[in-house]
């Protein structure tokens, strides 16, 4: 790994593309949300590459669409799609229930600022499909991925967790609520559950990897997907002026995803407060994002949200 002339971490891979990773026959991957945008991309250049790719997909039509587009252009790919959506805890538990391998868990999926409304639990949208979903799916897998080669778990956030806080007062955002600012609290909640789980892995001796990746600013269905009215239309234009393309944005979870350099508990993305763009680097998360009460926090209330334990202990 580089390192800047100020001793931050560097440019890890500079020039590194879904070109350099390494042939993948006979490793399999799940991707959440594999059918747009990041996850799409994601799931190609791993399918292209020999691994077996399971494309979760809420929708089963645009999943199947999606291994189509993949299958036009590597015809042996060893792609399928199942259905999974993470607003919805008893549908995580029943995707989970059909897998019986898997050594990369990609959890990439997300919302972003829709207008408030409610998992099927009734938690809030983006906190319950961009954490707790993943948070469930993870638990769910951590047995099979344990068994996995080079098991990794990729937690995609943003370089805006950065600006999020964990409203433990109000987590669901029923007193008051803001969609950029709840969408920052899933994003910072995937930093935490990302950092804790590395944490607990390693002191549980559970030889699986934790790694969190963030793409920058890519152009997705994301910003039309959830954004309304105006803030729809600005970020359309934003799109065509300032982000770069899905294929781009994916490389960070693909090479927290395969790249032999990369460490538990590390995020990978651009180097946000400079540029949004560019190859996967390594970056420092927010600080208190290594809170431990924090993690612990979020960790026990996640755990009491999904009626989920992992199983791990906490220091
Ligand atoms: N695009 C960016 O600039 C950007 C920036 C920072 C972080 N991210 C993160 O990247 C990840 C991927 O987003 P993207 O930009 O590719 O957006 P996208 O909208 O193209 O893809 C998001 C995917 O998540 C899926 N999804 C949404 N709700 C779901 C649910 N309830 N159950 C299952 N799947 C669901 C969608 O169907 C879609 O496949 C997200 O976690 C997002 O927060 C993106």
């Amino acid at each position: 790994m580089s390192t800047t002339p100020e001793g931050e971490p560097g440019v890890t891979a500079p020039g590194w593309t879904a070109a350099d990773i390494p042939a993948l026959d006979g490793r399999t991957f799940i991707v959440t949300g594999g059918n747009s945008g990041l996850g799409f991309e994601t799931c190609r250049a791993l399918a292209g590459k020999g691994a077996q790719v399971v494309l979760a997909a809420r929708d089963p039509e645009k999943g199947a669409e999606a291994v189509e587009r993949i299958r036009a252009e590597h015809p042996d790919a060893t792609v399928e799609t199942r259905v999974l959506d993470l607003a919805d805890l008893d549908s995580v538990e029943v995707f989970a229930a059909g897998i019986h391998e898997v050594d990369v868990l990609v959890n990439n999926a997300g919302v972003m600022m829709p207008p408030r409304t409610t998992s099927a639990q009734g938690y809030e949208l983006q906190f319950a499909v961009n954490h707790l979903g993943h948070f469930a799916l993870t638990a769910r897998l951590l047995d099979v991925l344990s068994q996995g080669a080079d098991p990794r778990v990729v937690t995609v956030t943003s370089f805006l967790h950065r600006r999020g806080r964990i409203h433990f007062d109000d987590l669901h955002g029923e007193h008051k609520y803001s969609r950029t600012g709840y969408y920052s609290q899933s994003k910072l909640a995937n930093v935490v559950f990302g950092l804790e789980l590395h944490r607990r892995l390693r002191l549980n001796t559970v030889p699986i990897t934790s790694v969190l990746a963030h793409p920058g600013y890519a152009a997705t269905n994301l910003q039309s997907a959830g954004p309304t009215g105006i803030m729809k239309l600005a970020m359309k234009v934003s799109n065509r002026l300032a982000a770069q393309d899905a294929e781009m944005g994916a490389l960070p979870q693909l090479y927290a995803a395969v790249s032999q350099d990369v460490d538990g508990g590390q995020l990978i993305g651009p180097d946000g407060r400079k540029e949004q763009k560019g190859y996967p680097t390594v970056v420092h998360p927010l600080e208190s994002a290594r809170d431990r009460e924090l993690a612990k926090r979020l960790w026990d209330t996640s755990e009491e949200l999904t009626e989920l334990s992992f199983g791990l202990a906490a220091r």
